[in-house]
């Protein structure tokens, strides 16, 4: 790709990114700061050396927050105070995330209070001794269960592909979730050992496209876990321009999940700007 467009793609993919915090010590204040960064994601300097206005209409804010469901009520409100909610959504993981080992009426009880609490997307993990059995019909029917506890949320289906074993069973647990209601199957939790990769990607990819001939419908793709480099980032949407197209990039239909991806935007930002790299002062929260 050439330099120049490098700024552009840097921009559309900060845009994509359900900014994540999934820590045991998550709390308000924390929660607070990710709100703010999803809402002023890029510094005023840079943003408006590369065209964008800084203020209040900037289109330049990431799609989502995604936090823990006990975490979703303050999520809403910093999003309402800062009159950000709506353009972006707030996400919570649930279902006994990142495992999923938990009965199944605590899985769904746990969508219910995300959704009830303000949450409008909802991050399932799928059950992976269902899948790596093979019984697809019970993971259909699990996921179809948690698509009507999500209500009129939008479900995002975990796969955990790295808990997977093979690209065979990535590929029938991307049609089960599809099957089942998933509007977006999503790679991994971010807490598995291995999580987002490229193979896995195009799979989940083939997955989306081979549903949409046979169904007419469009579900998204996310990739989270280990997304950390503007060049990561990059290569996804080059990857999804590539097999889904180019329309697939945007915020209906891709996702980043990812925790600390926006460091390096910033920094690689900053550097086309500026020409040189930033001291560590440069960025600051919010
Ligand atoms: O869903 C999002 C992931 O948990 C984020 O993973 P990450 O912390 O590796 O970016």
């Amino acid at each position: 790709m050439k330099d120049k467009h490098r700024p552009a793609w840097i921009l559309k993919a900060v845009t994509l990114i359900d900014l994540t915090t999934l820590a045991g010590d998550d709390s308000l204040s924390n929660v607070s700061r990710l709100c703010l960064k999803a809402a002023r994601p890029i510094a005023k300097d840079v943003l408006e050396e590369l065209g964008f206005d800084y203020e209040d209409n900037s289109p330049i804010h990431t799609a989502a927050v995604c936090v823990y469901p006990n975490r979703v009520q303050e999520a809403v409100d910093v999003l309402k105070k800062i009159k950000m909610l709506g353009k972006i959504n707030v996400a919570s993981v649930a279902t006994g995330f990142p495992a999923g080992q938990t009965p199944l009426n605590a899985r769904l009880a746990e969508i219910r209070y995300a959704v009830e609490n303000g949450a409008t997307e909802i991050d399932i993990v799928i059950n992976r001794p269902l899948a790596l059995a093979g019984k697809w019909k019970a993971l259909y029917d699990e996921i179809g269960t948690m698509k009507e506890a999500c209500g009129t949320a939008h479900l995002k289906t975990i796969l955990a592909t790295g808990e997977l074993d093979t690209l065979q069973n990535v590929y029938n647990a991307s049609m089960v979730a599809m099957m089942a209601g998933a509007d977006f199957i999503k790679t991994s939790t971010g807490k598995e050992s291995v999580n987002a990769t490229i193979p896995v990607g195009i799979v989940m990819a083939r997955a989306i496209k081979d549903y949409q001939h046979k169904t007419g419908y469009k579900v998204g793709l996310k990739p989270a876990g280990g997304v950390r480099t503007a060049s990561d980032a990059i290569q996804w949407l080059i990857l999804v321009k590539d097999l889904l197209g180019h329309h697939w990039l945007n915020p209906a239909l891709f996702r980043f999940g990812a925790s600390g991806l926006l460091g390096d935007m910033e920094t690689q930002l900053y550097q086309y700007v500026t020409g040189r790299t930033p001291s560590g002062y440069e960025f600051t929260m919010g």
